[in-house]
């Protein structure tokens, strides 16, 4: 059956590679074939892939004394191109579809601009019927500049892209209410849009080849799911799985999707750990800016502005108190509001439609 939708797909590290950590090109294989049927019914798909590391710590032996950032440096750089060459076989040769590389850092998701330009670019891809297949430069990403990890990376993409449905596919059928091993635990199948937390559930166990774990899917599968985007989570490594999405007949954790969102709202909601400045606003501009009326943020109500940012940066709007408020695009840099602090009749400094609240939008 058509759906017709817009499908960003995640495939974890431990859904490409086998138990002992060599890629498992038969499951990608098998993948790929599924992936053309589903974009041959009508869907628009965009393909996050894990994988670098472990193809290129298959093929590259580098020394045991080696500094392991560097390795995992060296292995991402070096099996990248395996990862893409193995798609490119499996895609282009076998199925005559054409794919495209896209390496994106988090700085990528936090300037405006690399953001539109990332954006347009995905979209005229998948216009000219070409599937993307997107990855973290881990070459350049390490430490604190990285995504948590590919789930990241998906969620933030399906929110550029306005995805309908983000699929996670990792090698457990879902979120179960306890150790997915432990014959006891269900498979919780559905989580409400109402449900903040359930993480009591997760273990901060995490599959032997994967960065994340469950914890940080859930989070990541919320926030998506807040901004109007269907989750969910299902075993990539079982038979047919994309054929059972197809079918709709998946065994999955579906998250409920919230009402959606403006495209503007989804890059801010994404922006917590990417703002450069803080605006701190008196009680005032606190009332009207959570009122039921709609109000851009003016600088009259602000009272105190910190760190250096330009125009179109993420600012975070905060109280007096300190309290977080939401996050808001910059209409002019921070030597430009400095100057503006607290005067009447001046130019918003974050118009509405990019005002991002935390607890109204
Ligand atoms: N309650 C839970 N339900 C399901 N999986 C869980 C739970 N708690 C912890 N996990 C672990 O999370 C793992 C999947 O996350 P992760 O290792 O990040 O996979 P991936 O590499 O596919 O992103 C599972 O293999 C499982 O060991
Ligand atoms: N960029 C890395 C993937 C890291 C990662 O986060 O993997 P996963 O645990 O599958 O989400 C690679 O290609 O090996």
């Amino acid at each position: 059956m058509s759906r017709h939708q817009t499908i960003v797909i995640k495939i974890g590290s431990n859904v490409l590679t086998q138990s002992n950590g060599l890629p498992d090109l038969d499951r990608m294989e098998h993948l790929v074939d599924q992936l053309i049927t589903l974009k041959k019914a009508g869907n628009k798909i965009v393909l996050v892939s894990s994988g670098a590391v472990a193809f290129g710590r298959q093929n590259t032996a580098v020394s045991e004394k080696l500094n392991p950032v560097l390795k995992k440096q060296i292995w991402a750089a070096t099996g990248q191109i395996r990862l893409i060459q193995e798609y490119q076989r499996l895609f282009q040769k076998k199925h005559k579809q054409a794919i495209a590389q896209i390496l994106v850092t988090k700085e990528d998701f936090r300037d405006r601009k690399h953001f539109l330009n990332m954006k347009s670019c995905v979209e005229a891809l998948l216009q000219q019927d070409i599937i993307p297949i997107v990855n973290e430069n881990d070459t350049v990403t390490i430490t604190e500049l990285m995504f948590t990890d590919n789930d990241e990376l998906a969620s933030l993409t399906a929110a550029m892209i306005n995805a309908d449905t983000l699929l996670l596919l990792t090698n457990v059928d879902g979120i179960f209410n306890g150790n997915p091993e432990d014959a006891n635990s269900e498979l919780i199948e559905n989580i409400e849009a109402s449900v903040a937390e359930i993480s009591s559930y997760i273990s901060a166990s995490k599959s032997s080849f994967g960065r994340g774990g469950m914890l940080t899917k859930f989070g990541m599968a919320k926030k998506s799911a807040d901004l109007g985007i269907e989750v969910l989570i299902a075993n990539g490594k079982r038979e047919g799985i994309l054929i059972d999405y197809l079918n709709q007949n998946l065994r999955c954790t579906r998250f409920e999707p919230k009402r959606k969102r403006q495209a503007a709202k989804k890059w801010l909601a994404h922006g917590s750990h990417y703002y450069k400045g803080e605006v701190f606003i008196n009680e005032g501009a606190k009332k009207s800016l959570t009122s039921t009326v709609i109000r851009s943020l003016l600088p009259v109500g602000i009272t105190k502005i910190e760190g250096e940012f330009l125009k179109g940066d993420i600012l975070l709007v905060r109280d007096e108190k300190g309290n977080q408020l939401g996050l808001g695009k910059a209409a002019y840099s921070s030597k430009a509001a400095q100057e503006k602090i607290g005067l009447k009749n001046q130019k918003p400094i974050i118009h509405y439609d990019y005002l991002y609240l935390f607890d109204h939008d």
